[in-house]
C-alpha cells in the first residue's frame, strides 16, 4: 500500500500543489492529470524517493520512505522522461545489465523472450542509440516484465508508441494491477480499456481546492 498525505511542492516559491492525500492498495491504478507545469512530474519523482519531500509524508508499507532508505528502490519501477538506457549498448545488453543489476538476472533466452514481447527481436543487437523513439520506449518498457517489483511509476508511458504498443503496455499495466502490483502514471490522453480499477487525480483541481 501506498500513502500520500498532507504532500505539498513549491517550484521557485511558486506553489503547485498542497495537502495532497491519498491511499493506494494493491490492484490499483492512479492516472495523474493536469496541465502543463501543474506538478505532475514533481510528484511523480517524489514518490519514486528521488525528490525530497517539501511538506506532508509519503509511506510505502505503512513505512515512511526516509525510513526505507535504499531498500524502497528495489519495490519501484520509475519510467522518466529519460529512458535510463545505455546508448552504445544494445536493447538485449541493456536488459541483461538491468536485470543483473536488480538481483533478477535473465537469462539470454528468457531476455529474447522478452525483448519479442516489446516487439523489438529484430534490433535486439543494435545500438540503442540508433533505434527509434518508440523503440527505445519498448526498450525501456522491457524491464517491466523482466523484473518483478510492485510499484509502476510511469512519466508519460504512452507517448511515442504507435496504437499497438499502446494497447499492448494498457494490457501489461492491467496484468500488473490483476497480480496485486500498484501503478501511478501521468497521460494527457485517456488510458486503454484495458485497464481497471483507474483513480483519476488531477492536480490543478488540487492546487484550487487548497
Ligand atoms: N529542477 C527544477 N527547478 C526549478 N523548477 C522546476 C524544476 N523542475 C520542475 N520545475 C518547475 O516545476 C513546475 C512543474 O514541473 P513538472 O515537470 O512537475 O510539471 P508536469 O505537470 O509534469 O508538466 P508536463 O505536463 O509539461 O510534463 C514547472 O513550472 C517547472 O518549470
Amino acid at each position: 500500500m501506498l500513502s500520500v498525505s498532507k504532500l505539498s511542492a513549491h517550484r521557485a516559491d511558486r506553489p503547485l500543489f498542497a495537502n495532497l492525500s491519498f491511499t493506494l492498495d494493491t490492484g490499483q491504478c492512479l492516472h495523474l492529470r493536469g496541465a502543463n507545469g501543474a506538478g505532475k512530474t514533481t510528484l511523480l519523482k517524489m514518490l519514486a524517493g528521488l525528490s525530497s519531500v517539501q511538506a506532508g509524508k509519503i509511506t510505502w508499507q505503512g513505512k515512511a520512505l526516509a525510513a526505507w532508505g535504499d531498500d524502497y528502490y528495489a519495490a519501484l519501477h520509475y519510467l522518466g522522461h529519460k529512458d535510463g538506457l545505455k546508448d552504445l549498448l544494445s536493447p538485449l545488453a541493456n536488459l541483461r545489465l538491468a536485470t543483473d543489476l536488480s538481483g533478477q538476472a535473465l537469462s539470454e533466452a528468457a531476455a529474447l523472450k522478452t525483448l519479442a514481447q516489446v516487439g523489438l527481436i529484430h534490433q535486439c543487437d543494435l545500438a540503442v542509440r540508433s533505434l527509434s523513439q518508440g523503440q527505445k520506449k519498448r526498450a525501456a518498457l522491457a524491464r517491466l516484465l523482466a523484473i518483478s517489483r510492485p510499484l509502476w511509476l510511469l512519466d508519460e508511458p504512452f507517448v511515442g508508441l504507435d496504437q499497438a504498443a499502446q494497447n499492448q503496455l494498457g494490457e501489461w499495466i492491467a496484468q500488473h494491477n490483476r497480480d496485486g502490483g500498484i501503478v501511478i502514471l501521468t497521460s494527457h490522453q485517456t488510458l486503454p480499456n484495458a485497464i481497471q480499477n483507474i483513480i483519476e487525480l488531477d492536480l490543478k483541481q488540487v492546487a484550487q481546492h487548497e
